[in-house]
């Protein structure tokens, strides 16, 4: 189906009054952008990508975007929230210049369009994680993992899975018995089975996570070795493992430290991540009242990675 999307660039103290003229106006949706949302987005730990363009977007400026349907009168829409927007200085709000911009878009590239901004990603020294809709060819020695995030979070570009990524490449040796806990899309499941793992055991308390690892397993060949389990933390794991992965929230990591010694083998690994750098102290004390070695700790961003051992 058609849409137009109906774009203004307005002023921040404008910003509620077009929104509303907007909607009389009879669109069916309104998006608002400003820097301050922006930059919000990119701190949120389950957003991926943020085009690095919208930083540059000046901060007394809101754009609204409206989206009208092709069954509307858009004709008869649009002078109806000109002559509303005209009004405002009357109101004594400056709309400043109010921008105009219309497009024509396929509902299907509205739900998509953010996968223009999502590319293949090399990280550590082999591995390159990379959407399947994109080619690539890969060098000597790369290891190449298919990933469709779909709603899941996990595409490979976000500083904690890449803490966690790069770990996994130093620790993980072939045979290893690894689990993934907060597995997401599968990303890391997906690199410790190209690692050469001889089994790894995912699992995600979010059923749409689940079903999109399995996916993401199967494209990458590794639907045999990598078993996807629906479940909170620890709760579906039995027996021991050489590497636990988690990149989950700090409050999570802290909580799995108190609970993992039994699912690690002895000198087993622990790589963790998601964890916010205020939230440090606590991972680590965490960790070590529970008797494990910190080996790494590295920062990224505003992220952390730890890299834990079980010690007797
Ligand atoms: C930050 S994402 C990490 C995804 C992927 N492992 C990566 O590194 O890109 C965290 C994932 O953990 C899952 N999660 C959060 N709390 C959980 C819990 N208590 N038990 C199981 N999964 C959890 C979320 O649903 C989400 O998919």
């Amino acid at each position: 189906m058609l849409w137009k999307e109906v774009q203004i660039t307005t002023t921040l103290e404008a910003e509620e009054a077009v929104v509303n003229a907007f909607y009389e106006a009879g669109a069916q949706g309104v998006a608002i952008q400003t820097l301050q949302d922006v930059l919000l987005i990119q701190q949120d730990p389950k957003v991926n990508f943020v085009d690095e363009s919208l930083l540059e977007m000046d901060p007394n400026v809101s754009i609204i975007r409206g989206y009208f349907s092709e069954v509307e009168d858009t004709e008869k829409a649009l002078d109806q929230l000109i002559a509303a927007v005209k009004t405002l200085p009357a109101c004594g709000l400056d709309p400043g210049d109010c921008e105009l911009m219309i497009t024509e878009i396929e509902e299907d590239d509205w739900a998509n369009s953010w996968k223009k901004f999502y590319k293949p990603t090399k990280v550590g020294k082999s591995i390159v994680i990379k959407p399947t809709w994109e080619e690539y060819e890969p060098g000597k020695d790369e290891i190449v993992i298919n990933i469709d995030p779909g709603m899941a979070f996990g595409t490979g570009t976000h500083e904690t899975t890449q803490l966690c990524a790069i770990k996994l490449e130093e620790y993980i040796k072939p045979g290893d018995v690894v689990l993934d806990i907060g597995c997401g899309t599968g990303v890391l499941s997906l690199i410790a089975g190209k690692l050469k793992a001889k089994k790894v055991i995912a699992v995600d308390f979010d059923t749409l996570a689940v079903r999109i690892a399995r996916e993401n397993a199967e494209l990458n060949d590794l639907g045999d070795m990598v078993e996807i389990r629906e479940g909170n933390l620890l709760d579906v794991i039995d027996g021991e493992a050489d590497v636990i992965v988690a990149n989950i929230l700090a409050a999570a990591i802290v909580e799995l430290s108190g609970i993992i010694r039994p699912y690690l083998k002895e000198n087993g690994i622990f790589i963790s991540s998601g964890i916010i750098i205020d939230r440090l102290v606590d991972v680590l004390v965490a960790l070590e009242e529970e008797n494990f070695k910190i080996l790494f700790v590295q920062q990224m961003g505003e992220w952390v990675g730890v890299v834990a051992q079980k010690r007797d």
